[in-house]
């Protein structure tokens, strides 16, 4: 098809739909743009049509292990260390020296591939942005592809923005951060992309596009010789790591340069991954930067895993911090690895991490609001109970409110001391507000040292051993829990819908992974009819109770964002959503799995359902 029939045609003559020059069976669901167009050329397709083709059936048989590890666990196995692979773990092998581009990576700013966040992103003063089509973006059509286009323009260095309303324009500062990409996780199909009568795997579509447009200027104007730069999400084996480290290869071979020019830092962010952590950077050895602790994720994970174990109940979400035995032992083996390895260890996404001795007083009663159970508030208006525990969250500043601001700072503070006192080298904030607190925190600690992949081999991290990574987090769980597990995740769900994969939140970030703990930790505890034993209410959670408490919140939500919005938004669908997997007799996998058919726009309209 030449380009000549993609466009409008003169007045008074039958529309023509433009459409795209695709390769043979390569067919495009989503809608037409110009723009888009500039993307999806005949050529990137081919190039992803070939990725899809060599690599499917691998990435089938990757998720059928993950279903036959889940059915072991649900049967009472523990993950744990694969004693067919001691030989990787005990020998003595490093990777690929670090490209000396990417040689700091103090602090990452993370954020969705949005055009004005891109741009604020590269600006931020972080040494690294990771833009992400994962957990920060919902991979409707339109964000997919205006991601691809506002990364292309990143690398060729022209992007602006214009805010008209506020009249500013956006565009790069002469030092910019380092460009990383987060494709989406294996188990996300791409349903406007068809390729040979299927939906394309959603992450050879992100990687492929982004690869095949900007691997040459990236390599000569950011990586110096090196690139383009990955983050890898999701993996729970290496055996998936082994098919980047393939995709990786052909991708280098297409593009003609040498092998080892790809690199990628891997999420460890799955309870089986960090079992496989040698593993995994053994099968990338020619293609890593090292490993980064997803912590949002690990914790969804931990709850998957045992799922159908309820001896290994998690109290509430805001108490599984970094300060958990099973958290600690987590970094700090992943600093081990990575160093004696030779690659980055980096850290997670800020967050607060406070000692703190709750009380319950009068001004707490908000949050045991109604559900009739005035009777209790009254009983325990006056008990104290402190606690001692971490209290943890993903950290944004707090506009309007300079000392509550001050106050989230300096939690910030210690949560990157502690990071970079054990060993990382980096560390993420999802805000350009955090970013001198954490190049402070960093720099006073590290001084003019690039890394510490040398300095901090944390060696006694060595006998770290399974029950370490396994241990039960302790803590309590409480009505406010739940409450806030249900009015946050049905709020996510409602702006993922419209379009939000990142959201502010009660002055907290949400994103896929943080929603994702609130999901599942609900689910969990109707599944088990768990006791809420830290407020002393010793109410049992059912799918009576989860129902009123659900009613309560929506309520609580519409008051908050105001009639208009709550009507014109899609909160209603999203409670639906959330309500369904909340008490759905067997666990989804993945809460966007399911919401991802409500985004799907096909072009012409066909089923949206995969
Ligand atoms: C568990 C994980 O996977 S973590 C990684 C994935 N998650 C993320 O990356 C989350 C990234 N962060 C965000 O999306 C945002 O910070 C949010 C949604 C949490 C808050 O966003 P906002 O409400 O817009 O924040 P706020 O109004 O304070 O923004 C102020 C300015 O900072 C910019 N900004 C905020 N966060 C970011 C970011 N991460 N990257 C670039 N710019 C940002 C805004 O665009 C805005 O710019 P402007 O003043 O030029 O208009
Ligand atoms: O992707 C990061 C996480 O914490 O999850
Ligand atoms: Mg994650």
């Amino acid at each position: 098809m030449d380009t000549g029939t993609y466009g409008y045609p003169k007045q008074g003559v039958k529309k023509i739909d433009p459409s795209y020059d695709v390769p043979e069976g390569v067919d495009i669901r989503g809608r037409y743009d110009e723009e888009f167009a500039k993307i999806l050329t005949k050529d990137a397709l081919k190039f992803v049509a070939e990725l899809q083709r060599e690599f499917r059936s691998h990435i089938r048989y990757a998720l059928e292990c993950r279903k036959e590890a889940k059915r072991r666990y649900n049967e009472g196995a523990l993950p744990g260390f694969d004693p067919a692979t001691r030989y990787i773990r005990e020998g003595e092998w490093v990777c690929a020296p670090v490209p000396p581009a990417v040689a700091d990576r103090k602090v990452e700013i993370t954020g969705p591939v949005e055009r004005k966040m891109v741009i604020n992103a590269l600006n931020s003063g972080a040494k690294v942005f990771m833009a992400d089509f994962e957990d920060a973006l919902s991979p409707s059509w339109e964000n997919l592809m205006r991601g691809q286009v506002n990364l292309k323009d990143a690398v060729a260095g022209t992007v602006t923005f214009n805010d008209k309303a506020r009249n500013k324009v956006y565009k790069l500062n002469d030092q910019t951060a380092k460009l990383f990409v987060r494709p989406r996780g294996w188990h996300l199909p791409e349903a406007h992309i068809f390729i040979d009568g299927e939906p394309a795997t959603g992450c050879l579509v992100d990687f492929g596009l982004y690869f095949y447009h900007n691997h040459a200027p990236f390599r000569q104007t950011q990586g110096a010789g090196f690139g383009p730069f990955f983050y890898l999400p999701k993996m729970e084996h290496s055996r998936e790591a082994k098919i980047w480290n393939n995709v990786f290869e052909r991708a280098e071979k297409m593009a003609g340069i040498e092998r080892g020019s790809i690199r990628a830092t891997v999420l460890i962010e799955t309870l089986p991954a960090v079992f496989q952590m040698n593993e995994i950077l053994y099968e990338l050895r020619d293609h890593s930067v090292g490993l980064n602790c997803g912590r949002w994720d690990y914790i969804f994970s931990y709850v998957k895993t045992f799922q159908a174990h309820p001896d290994r109940l998690l109290p509430d979400r805001v108490l599984v911090g970094m300060t958990q035995h099973f958290m600690k032992s987590y970094s700090d083996l992943l600093i081990r690895t990575c160093h004696r390895r030779g690659v980055h260890a980096m850290g997670g996404m800020v967050c607060i991490c406070d000692k703190f001795g709750r009380k319950w007083n009068k001004n707490r009663n908000d949050n045991i609001h109604s559900l009739n159970l005035v009777h209790y508030k009254n009983k325990f208006s006056n008990v104290k109970i402190a606690y001692g525990f971490n209290k943890h969250a993903a950290q944004i500043p707090i506009r309007d409110d300079p000392a509550a601001n001050e106050a989230a700072l300096e939690l910030v503070r210690k949560d990157k001391l502690r990071e970079v006192k054990a060993g990382h080298d980096g560390t993420w904030a999802a805000h350009p507000g955090l970013i001198p607190a954490c190049v402070e925190v960093f720099n006073n600690n590290m001084g003019n040292a690039p890394n510490q992949i040398k300095d901090a081999k944390r060696d006694d991290a060595a006998s770290i051993t399974e029950e370490d990574l396994l241990q039960i987090p302790r803590g309590v769980r409480t009505m406010d829990g739940l409450r806030l597990n249900t009015r946050v995740g049905i709020q996510y769900v409602a702006a993922w819908l419209t379009g939000s994969g990142s959201v502010p939140l009660y002055n907290l970030m949400e994103d896929a992974a943080t929603a994702e703990i609130s999901r599942v930790q609900n689910w969990q505890w109707i599944k088990y009819g768990v006791e809420l034993d830290g407020d002393g209410l010793g109410v049992r959670v059912s799918k009576e109770l989860f129902s009123r408490v659900v009613e309560e919140e929506m309520a609580r939500i519409e008051s908050e964002v105001g009639k208009d919005k709550f009507k014109k938004g899609m909160y209603k669908e999203a409670c639906k959503i959330f309500k369904r997997q909340c008490t759905a007799p067997t666990l989804d996998d993945f809460l966007t799995l399911d919401a991802y058919n409500y985004i799907v726009i096909q072009h012409p309209k066909g089923p949206a359902k995969l």
